[in-house]
């Protein structure tokens, strides 16, 4: 199976769960959930006119829409070409379950490379059972789509990003009734805000939440 590829490097995951892990991200093109604060607006849309060849993707910053086809054997390819050294790859987007990464997911845990999806919930979470799912619900956004059951059932990690009380509130909503048994819940201040971090820390203490800073950004590094 083809996807398409916005870029791929390799970095430390700064989000989450796995932050500070060396880790190889794959960023998927196009995503119809339209979140105002969204960090990777370039990965929106798949114009055919950004079509680059995959070596071109490997030599660019992603900052730009540009995207390539790949497919695993060539992404595994290109690991090795850029030499990198981490085992673990976080599949991103963009939004990656627009697509069917079963095969692509499996691929690469049986070359050896643990297995990571940042997804909004908004499409069915299809991948290894090996994979760690991290949801970061998208709630009453401009695209107009709902968190999908079956992603809140199979996250192993809930990863909510938060800037007022309201948003607290919309996860409690969402959350009702779900068994969070064996799943981790972290809020993720949107943007690096003082106010949207304080609301976090303070929530997270009061919840015995995980507090997810985006450690990339204070690093200053992709
Ligand atoms: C760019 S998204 C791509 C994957 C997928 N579309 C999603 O939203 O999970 C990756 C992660 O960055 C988070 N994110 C995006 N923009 C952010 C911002 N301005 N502040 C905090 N987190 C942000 C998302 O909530 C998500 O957890
Ligand atoms: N270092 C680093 N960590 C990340 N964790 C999630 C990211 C994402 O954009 O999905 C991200 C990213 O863009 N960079
Ligand atoms: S779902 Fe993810 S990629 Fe899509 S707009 Fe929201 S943060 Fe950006
Ligand atoms: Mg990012």
């Amino acid at each position: 199976m083809l996807y398409p590829v916005n870029e791929v490097f390799e970095t430390i995951q700064g989000e989450g769960v796995n932050t500070g892990l060396p880790s190889i991200f794959v960023r998927l093109q196009g995503c119809p959930v339209g979140c105002p604060w969204c960090d990777t607006r370039q990965t929106w849309e798949q114009f055919p006119e950004n079509e680059v060849t995959p070596e071109q993707v490997l030599q660019t910053d992603g900052s730009v829409g540009r995207w390539a086809w790949y497919n695993s054997a060539a992404l595994l390819a290109a690991f090795t070409a850029q030499a990198f050294s981490a085992k673990h790859v976080v599949l991103t987007g963009g939004e990656p379950c627009l697509f069917d990464l079963t095969e692509l997911t499996q691929a690469l845990n049986r070359a050896g490379y643990s297995t990571q999806l940042e997804t909004s919930g908004t499409f069915e979470v299809k991948c290894s059972e090996a994979t760690w799912v991290t949801v970061s619900p998208k709630i009453a956004m401009k695209g107009g789509l709902t968190v999908k059951p079956q992603a809140l059932k199979r996250a192993n990690e809930i990863k909510h990003p938060v800037a007022t009380s309201t948003h607290i509130e919309q996860l409690d909503a969402l959350l009702e009734g779900v068994d969070l048994t064996g799943k981790v819940v972290c809020l993720q201040p949107i943007s690096q805000k003082p106010h949207a971090t304080a609301l976090a820390i303070n929530t997270c203490i009061a919840r015995n939440w995980r507090l997810s800073v985006q450690t990339h950004k204070y690093l200053q590094i992709d």
